[in-house]
């Protein structure tokens, strides 16, 4: 069996207390293996973006456990926690989140270079990330001065550079034509296959086809667990 990157056991999440409390993820259990893509459905309100912010250890579960590569989030200490996310998850958002005043190379060399990576390392890995995802030759270039999905691919290589097992994409495709969207789905599942797991949060059927499972979640739960209906590697032969 492959290794588990991400998994999430019993996990509950009530925002606030008392009357207001709002119990957003109850009892959830949901893992993504190394090299799977998982797509996470539901209609709004239903607890998908409280699902990454856990995963991502960028809020708590008041109950259950999440374990990213195997460590358990709620035993660390801030710090370590800090550094487990700078190193092992990486996020994609709908609006790409770069930093404008930074060229797309010194966009994916911060993360490193937060860590430590000295500058000159840091760029290294930073262009080969890049021509990984077909933009090296716009290393110098800044967001401003690219297309959307050109600035997404930036954002996919920032959360793929250096050790990162975890990739979290939230409507990664939102702000994207529908070839290009596909094109940034083809490169998740490329970097799936290269055994990193993600969790991709869609509204879009077509785009969770894409997926290995895609899991559905109603009130904060787990209705549904399923394999896609259509084979990955059928998807990715079209038009690659
Ligand atoms: N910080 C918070 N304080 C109180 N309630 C919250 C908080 N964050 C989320 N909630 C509630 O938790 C529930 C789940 O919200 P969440 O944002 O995870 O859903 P979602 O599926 O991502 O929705 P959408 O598709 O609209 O983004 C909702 O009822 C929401 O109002």
């Amino acid at each position: 069996m492959s290794e588990q990157v991400l998994e999430l056991v019993e996990v509950d999440r009530i925002h606030g207390a008392g009357n207001t409390a709002v119990h957003a993820l109850r009892g959830l259990t949901i893992r993504v293996a190394a090299g799977e893509l998982v797509a996470v459905m539901g209609p709004s309100g239903s607890g998908k973006s409280t699902l990454l912010n856990l995963a991502g250890g960028l809020d708590r579960a008041t109950a259950g456990q999440v374990r990213v590569a195997g460590v358990e989030l709620g035993e660390l200490a801030p710090r370590d926690l800090a550094r487990l996310r700078r190193r092992r998850v990486g996020y994609v958002f709908q609006d790409f989140n770069l930093i404008p005043s930074l060229t797309a190379a010194e966009n994916v060399a911060l993360p490193l270079e937060l860590d430590g990576v000295r500058p000159r390392a840091a760029r290294e890995h930073a262009v080969t990330a890049l021509s990984e995802v077909g933009v090296g030759e716009l290393a110098d270039r800044l967001p401003q001065d690219m297309s959307g999905g050109q600035q997404q691919r930036v954002a996919i290589a920032r959360a793929v550079v250096g050790e990162r097992s975890l990739i979290l994409a939230d409507e990664p495709t939102g702000a994207l034509d529908s070839e290009t969207g596909e094109q940034v789905l083809r490169l998740l599942r490329e970097r799936c296959a290269r055994g990193v797991a993600a969790l991709l949060v869609t509204h879009d059927a077509g785009h969770a086809a894409w997926a290995d499972r895609v899991v559905f979640l109603r009130d904060g739960a787990v209705v549904d667990d399923t394999g896609a209906q259509a084979e990955p590697e059928s998807l990715l032969g079209a038009g690659a």
